[in-house]
């Protein structure tokens, strides 16, 4: 869908469907309220006329009743038309809400997993539930408002032009200087810059906010409580400048339409003055007042003119934030008929950087993987493991060479094959707030339940179950039930013993609470590593001396690959791993021995 150097209204009714005519027929409602509205004012103007018709004699002014009751029956007839443009407007504006949303997730469904992880979870449900709300308040409220609000002086200036010119055009001296005020200085692209920058402001303050939150366990035990709280205070005081910049801005064209818009009458008073000296006629009476009655509604009129404005502002910035992730490319879907044929993973001289990074993550790698090895990936802190391991499922597309898996292109594999056909076992293990059952579904949908508790069993997770009130049932997340980060990696091995798919990727844990822990998942990931092919990102060095072939990754590049006695003592980068490791072991066994 094309969503770029369209009018906001129109990339909305992009998403409205048929509801459009709804939108249409409420402008349209609207209108005719708005119209209908100013008949009143003309029975008033009847009304202030026989009086001055019959004077002195008021007892002649039979008609005052029923001008009266016609006016009541026109305002209840305007409103009865503006609230069927409201019902309209309102089924329309839902239903974009809905498609919006429909539509941004499916977008993000098929976007490649690394940007969903990089970019935050949170962040991006924010855009997809704020950005269609900030839509559903400007289509269901704004847009009828912003109707009546040019139908209006479009009827006064008919009514006025009807009744007295002069006054008529007096009376929008100041109704058009207070436009001028508002289209120029209220709502130019200075102030729609400023209610950008306030919004990323308020975006930043409410994320460092979570953070500061989030991060108070961290502050407390390493007394940085004051230090730390400079960011999320640097994000508040930048909040603050912002709203204080934008109120600035906006007070001297605030105070100027404010002034123009509520001083038709008094413009009209003067002009009386000036127009009629001190002969004043019935008729100029009449109309002076019917003015001054009417111009109320002008004034009310560009209120409503700047509040659409304003909303339009941010349903525009509102837009720009869904385009955001709207224009991020969706990984094209494989469609080779080609088959997989085995298990096995090459990599041909794969070439990966991140948006806006100077160098690649992944510079130039090449590694061939039979079917049913076992391999580990290891090496500093961002020498490009996860990076790499994440290019395999194709979270991200390569850059530059190829990754093909049983002979085949990633890039040619379906996207569901490929995810049949792969295991990612994350870190941080991705469990969602249902019961543990449906979560551990999830790996295969028809499994019966009997197959779920074998997969628990298998992934050793008989204790977390028996512990939990309501056993399998019991929803994560719920209240009491806890479950620490080794045994939510050990749910998650259950769900890819259920998947059973022949390649698996396992992102080893860097830290365990608990010996316990660690022991049960380490048996949990062995027996889920049975007859597979298996890439392991490895942090500590004791899980991978059994691995068919070792990876060592550095800045990118494999700095030494080879078993696991023959990287010992090949005396390069590893050694150094090893012998680190082994002093930290021996640290530690020293320790604990002192301690007791
Ligand atoms: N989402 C991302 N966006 C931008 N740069 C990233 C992203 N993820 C990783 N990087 C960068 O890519 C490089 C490789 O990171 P990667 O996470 O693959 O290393 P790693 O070996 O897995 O590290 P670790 O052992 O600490 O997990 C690093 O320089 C890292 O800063």
């Amino acid at each position: 869908m094309e969503t770029k150097k369209k009018s906001a209204f129109s990339k909305l009714m992009e998403f409205a469907g048929n509801h459009k005519y709804f939108s249409y027929i409420s402008c349209v409602l609207a209108v005719i309220s708005a119209w209908v509205a100013l008949i009143p004012f003309y029975d008033v103007w009847c009304i202030i006329k026989e009086v001055l018709e019959v004077r002195p004699d008021f007892s002649k002014a039979v008609h005052i009743t029923s001008y009266g009751w016609q006016a009541v029956g026109f305002a209840l007839l305007a409103m009865a038309f503006y609230i069927a443009s409201l019902m309209c407007s309102h089924k329309a504006a839902f239903r974009v809400q809905a498609n919006m949303r429909v539509y941004m997730m499916e977008h993000i469904m098929k976007l490649p997993l690394g940007y969903v992880e990089s970019k935050g979870t949170g962040k991006i449900r924010k855009i997809v539930t704020d950005s269609s709300a900030a839509t559903e308040t400007y289509l269901a409220h704004n847009l009828p408002d912003k109707a009546v609000s040019y139908a209006t002086p479009i009827g006064l200036l008919a009514m006025m032009a009807v009744f007295d010119w002069q006054l008529g055009i007096i009376s929008l001296i100041p109704a058009v200087l207070a436009f001028v005020i508002m289209g120029t200085m209220m709502m130019g692209p200075k102030m729609a810059e400023d209610m950008k920058q306030y919004q990323n402001s308020l975006e930043t303050m409410s994320a460092e906010a979570v953070e500061y939150v989030r991060g108070v366990p961290v502050l407390k035990t390493f007394g940085q409580t004051v230090f730390s709280f400079k960011r999320f205070k640097a994000a508040i005081d930048d909040y603050e400048k912002w709203t204080i910049d934008y109120t600035k801005a906006m007070m001297l064209p605030m105070i100027g339409f404010t002034v123009f818009s509520n001083a038709i009458f008094a413009a009209l008073i003067i002009a009386a003055y000036v127009l009629c000296g001190n002969t004043i006629t019935d008729t100029f009476l009449l109309n002076l007042i019917f003015y001054i009655l009417i111009t109320a509604t002008l004034t009310t009129t560009l209120m409503k003119v700047a509040y659409a404005g304003e909303s339009q502002m941010i349903v525009e910035d509102a837009l720009n934030r869904m385009d955001e992730i709207l224009d991020v490319k969706e990984l094209p879907n494989g469609t080779s008929d080609n088959k997989i044929k085995d298990a096995s993973v090459s990599l041909k001289n794969v070439k990966f950087s991140y948006d806006d990074a100077k160098t690649n993550a992944v510079d130039g790698i090449s590694l061939d993987i039979k079917a049913g090895e076992h391999i580990a990936f290891v090496g500093p802190s961002g020498g490009g493991k996860t990076t790499l391991a994440s290019l395999i499922a194709r979270f991200w597309d390569v850059n530059s060479g190829s990754i093909s898996i049983g002979g085949v292109d990633v890039k040619n594999i379906e996207s569901d094959k490929l995810m049949d056909t792969i295991s990612y076992v994350f870190q941080d293990s991705k469990l969602l707030k249902t019961s543990i059952l449906e979560n551990i579904r999830m790996g295969r949908p028809d499994a019966s339940d009997a197959e779920v508790l074998d997969a628990l069993k298998k992934a050793q997770c008989s204790d977390i179950i028996a512990k939990l009130p309501q056993g399998v049932n019991t929803v994560i997340g719920s209240k009491g039930t806890y479950v620490s980060g080794g045994e939510m990696q050990r749910l998650s091995i259950a769900r890819a013993f259920l998947k059973n798919a022949p390649i698996l990727i396992l992102d080893e844990a860097t830290a365990f609470a608990d010996p316990d822990n660690e022991r049960k998942v380490q048996l949990a990931f062995e027996n889920l590593s049975k007859d597979k092919t298996v890439i392991m990102i490895a942090h500590r060095l004791s899980t991978v001396t059994n691995a068919d072939r070792i990876y060592v990754l550095k800045d990118g590049k494999i700095a030494e690959s080879g078993t696991h006695e023959t990287l010992v003592d090949a005396g390069g980068v590893y050694t150094h791993m090893w012998n680190e490791y082994n002093k930290s072991v021996n640290w530690q066994v020293g320790k604990a021995g002192k301690a007791i």
